[in-house]
């Protein structure tokens, strides 16, 4: 039984994120797609093909966390991406998925690596569980797939070998990132989308010195 009123306040607030993000630069031509967990066995995730910034109420689909929807309409073709994230992580709350430029840029130049490694900065301060700079976060990195369930179950095969982190990356596609509720979330997100950004300026002053 879908809560409507919690359902309608998940929606309200997911708008919001969407027009924020879209604002950025982060979510353009429809992409990206988001989600908030409604309970121990469901989430409300985007409709499929709307545009990420201009959401309403109804650009919302109740689902399963075996990716099948429970309320009308069409949820995002990659709703598996966030369900098998919920499944694996019993307390995350939500999950951002974004085609930001940094992330995209990033997750081609750095082709032959399946990670990307954060270390000495201090807004790694920013993820849950670090407190300091001296930490290392590995932001693995996928192929991308058009098979959406196979590439859900490399990413959940991933996550049952290695250690939590908030994020991971498509190769030329966008970046996935989840928190506790929708503000952490958005937090992981910023922190990730920020180090990335540092990460690629790195890379562009040192290939000009060896030059
Ligand atoms: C135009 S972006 C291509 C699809 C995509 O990567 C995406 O994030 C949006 O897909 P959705 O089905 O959630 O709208
Ligand atoms: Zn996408």
């Amino acid at each position: 039984m879908i809560d409507s009123k919690y359902f309608y306040q998940q929606a309200i607030a997911l708008a919001a994120a969407g027009e924020e993000l879209y604002q950025r630069g982060w979510v353009p031509a429809t992409s990206g797609n988001f989600s908030t967990r409604l309970d121990a066995s469901s989430a409300i995730v985007t409709a499929s093909g709307k545009h990420k910034g201009r959401l309403s109420p109804t650009d919302f689909i109740a689902v399963d966390l075996n990716a099948q929807p429970i309320s009308e309409g069409k949820p995002s073709a990659e709703t598996e991406l966030h369900t098998r994230l919920y499944q694996r992580f019993p307390n995350i709350g939500a999950v951002l998925h974004c085609h930001s430029p940094v992330v995209t840029i990033i997750s081609k130049l750095v082709k032959p690596r399946d990670a990307i490694t954060l270390s000495d900065y201090e807004l790694l301060k920013a993820f849950d569980g670090i407190d300091t700079h001296n930490s290392q976060v590995d932001i693995p990195l996928f192929d991308n797939n058009q098979d959406i369930s196979a590439l859900a179950k490399q990413v959940d095969n991933y996550f049952s070998k290695h250690a939590s982190c908030p994020a991971y990356l498509i190769r030329g596609h966008g970046v996935y990132c989840w928190g506790d509720d929708l503000d952490s979330c958005m937090r992981n997100l910023e922190a990730v989308d920020f180090l990335l950004r540092c990460e690629l300026e790195l890379m562009r002053f040192s290939h000009g010195d060896q030059q």
